[in-house]
């Protein structure tokens, strides 16, 4: 997950391979809520890990539910029965309308019978998110919730006990959102007990899809609603939850859209094949497929996988009723910027009430990209993009999870423009490794993707800088330098020699740059492997550093690992430290810095530091050793330590490492073409 300001991405330039999508959250949050409400345990597999799940599980451990996290995608929960062992509890819901709704009316409904007073509270926006026409409907049956803030919205009580009344029809409105309905739906088979229960929807039901999820999932709970269309609802009597022992939970169909827009933009080769998601699904969202395929995507399906390829080009305008793919149909939004015409979506008021005013934050964010768009009540048109109208755009994000991955589709633009999707980590909500699923199956020009080149002598601290840029920058890092002293070391694994005189010896030489065209180095979470073993601490040792030295000056080594460097300028981008990055690695870097230091502050450092790893020399010797040490890498024949002449000098004898990581920050953002 991307835990920063912003994240750039570079402009895309073909789609294809194999992505597997995390949990769907609408499945997963109903699942949870009903294992928790039944007796006995439910093993949940492939369960969504995501700030929406989260929220549920704590709420349902707060109750006294039994949670057992099996792995990363697996929870056993042993449900309360119908019962509450916890009667009293204030419950934070985040954003999440699949926790707040159905929770609000479970508690309601439990409360009233067995007593209890219960606080449901989200973060600032789920406080503008409406919620009174279930209020509504939960008063009719008789249980008390009140209003803590303002009247018709979240933070909310329930209490009890109080006596339902659940003879007449429960009417509940279902044009503002279909959880309402959901909500009771799940809730009701609590109290179903003596006489059945029927609830009646007041006006046109949205987004119909879901409430036909709530009864699927409703029925492998062993509760079978009957109905009479989309108005009359009846949970029989007796109703009683049983759990079916184990659930698999689908891939997230909404967070497919994505991927298949990815496809329907770039996927001329190969097909973006998505697992996990397909015909047999029983999310709505599915259903965004066909309208990709009517724009002129080539969608094809099987049970649980779909594949996509980029059919008609430009794509085809659409006007559509978006009613029942609400959540999909904001990446049809991102799409129309490359159709052939204006396209319209309608139907998609309920837009207004999610994560933020969607129509709105739409509007405003594919203007910013330079296109004209027109808005109505419960309707969007956008006009496509012609290639020389993309503006290199911030994106904001509105705290949306769906404006940031719908965001990242303007990526795809003819105009070959950068795209900043500020706040990423919004998409946190449901998909929190989002970016990193779709730099699996996205590619853009080498070129495109940014570099920036920190060299400087030793012990200048250009680790270090380079290590906090890319945490800030969300960048790969680069570290050169332990490329060669990880060629030293697989040397001496090899028996290959490394003195003074064997380096003179051609074979030798010939015997090192094939060890270092072949190295099998791995840098992962801070840690560096050579082939199966972990040599991280073994590689900071001085003799790790003065073999790594020596081989250096091997041009053979040298010729060797460039292929290997420049294989690190993957997507988004890179910072690479050493001391010939912008020189002749990637002498086309957008940035390069030369950061160097005194040497008696750089000696004072490195004294620091050994001392720190309990090690000891004077001051003076390692002043003389790291002048010995530039001397020698400003002299040697094969890429002698100096800046690139583009290079910006940065001298960080005063500075902290903020204050240098703020330095080069602020040269960076000069050269972004983002409007600010
Ligand atoms: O029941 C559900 O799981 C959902 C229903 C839809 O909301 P509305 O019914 O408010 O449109 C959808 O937008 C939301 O993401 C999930
Ligand atoms: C509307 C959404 O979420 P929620 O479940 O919070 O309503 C969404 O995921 O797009």
């Amino acid at each position: 997950m991307y835990d920063i300001p912003f994240l750039d991405l570079p402009p895309l330039r073909r789609a294809g391979g194999t992505v597997r999508l995390p949990g769907s959250k609408s499945i997963s949050n109903r699942v949870l809520l009903l294992a928790a409400l039944s007796a006995g345990r439910t093993v949940v597999r492939d369960l969504l890990d995501s700030d929406d799940t989260r929220v549920m599980l704590e709420a349902l451990q707060t109750l006294g539910c039994g949670l057992e996290r099996l792995d990363a995608t697996t929870v056993a929960v042993t449900g309360l029965a119908g019962r509450l062992p916890v009667r009293q509890a204030a419950l934070f819901l985040g954003n999440a309308g699949t926790a707040m709704r159905p929770l609000t009316a479970a508690l309601a409904l439990l409360a009233a019978r067995e007593g209890g007073h219960f606080e449901l509270r989200g973060v600032p926006r789920m406080h503008e998110r409406p919620i009174g026409d279930l209020v509504q409907a939960l008063r009719q049956l008789g249980a008390g919730v009140d209003h803590l803030g303002q009247e018709g919205y979240p933070p909310l009580r329930v209490r009890g006990p109080a006596a339902l009344h659940l003879e007449a029809p429960i009417r509940v409105r279902g044009d503002v959102s279909s959880q309402f309905l959901t909500a009771l739906l799940l809730a009701l088979p609590l109290v179903a007990q003596a006489q059945p229960v029927t609830v009646e929807v007041a006006g046109e039901l949205i987004s119909k899809p879901y409430v036909e999820m709530t009864l699927k999932l409703l029925a492998r709970f062993g509760v079978a609603v009957q109905r009479d269309g989309w108005r009359r609802f009846t949970i029989p009597a007796g109703a009683r939850y049983v759990t079916p022992g184990e659930v698999h939970v689908e891939g997230d169909a909404s967070a497919a859209s994505y991927f298949i827009a990815a496809g329907a933009l770039a996927a001329t080769a190969q097909p973006v094949t998505i697992e996990g998601v397909g015909l047999a699904s029983i999310q709505g969202d599915v259903a965004f497929a066909d309208a990709a395929r009517a724009m002129g995507a080539v969608v094809e399906g099987e049970a649980n996988r779909l594949h996509v390829h980029r059919g008609a080009w430009p794509l085809r305008a659409l006007d559509l009723d978006c009613n029942a793919i609400p959540d999909a149909a904001m990446t049809l939004a991102v799409l129309a910027l490359y159709a052939d015409g204006p396209s319209t979506l309608r139907g998609i008021g309920s837009w207004r009430v999610k994560e933020t005013d969607r129509i709105a934050a739409m509007a405003a964010e594919l203007r910013r990209l330079g296109a004209t768009v027109e808005e109505g009540p419960d309707w969007l048109r956008v006009h496509p993009l012609p290639a020389n109208g993309w503006r290199a755009a911030a994106l904001h994000t509105y705290d949306d999870h769906r404006m940031a991955m719908c965001g990242s589709l303007a990526a795809f633009n003819p105009a070959r423009q950068p795209v900043r999707i500020l706040d990423p980590r919004c998409v946190a909500k449901t998909f929190p490794d989002y970016f990193e699923t779709l730099w699996q199956v996205v590619e853009a020009d080498p070129t495109d993707i940014p570099v920036i080149c920190i060299d400087g002598p030793s012990a200048s601290g250009k680790g270090t800088l380079a290590a906090a840029l890319a945490r800030r920058l969300g960048y790969h890092v680069l570290d050169s330098g332990a490329l060669y002293r990880l060629v030293g070391l697989a040397a001496a694994r090899a028996g290959v020699p490394t003195d003074a005189a064997a380096l003179q010896d051609e074979a030798v030489q010939a015997r090192l740059g094939e060890l270092a065209r072949t190295l099998p180095a791995r840098f992962d979470g801070g840690r560096v492997w050579l082939g199966q073993e972990d040599v991280t601490t073994e590689l900071r040792s001085e003799e790790a550093g003065a073999a790594a030295s020596r081989v250096s000056a091997v041009p053979a080594v040298r010729a060797g690992l460039l292929a290997l460097q420049r294989a690190f300028r993957r997507l988004p981008g890179l910072v690479a430290d050493g001391r010939d990055m912008g020189t002749v690695i990637f002498p086309d870097a957008a940035l390069k810095v030369f950061l160097t230091a005194s040497a008696r502050a750089r000696a004072e450092r490195r004294h620091e530091q050994l001392r720190a790893r309990n090690e000891h020399a004077s001051i003076e010797s390692l002043l003389a050793e790291l002048e010995a040490r530039d001397a020698r890498d400003r002299a040697r024949s094969v890429a002698p330590l100096a800046a690139a002449e583009d290079a910006l000098l940065l001298d960080n004898t005063h500075q902290t490492i903020e204050e240098s990581v703020e330095a080069v920050l602020g040269w960076w953002a000069q050269r972004r073409p983002f409007e600010v």
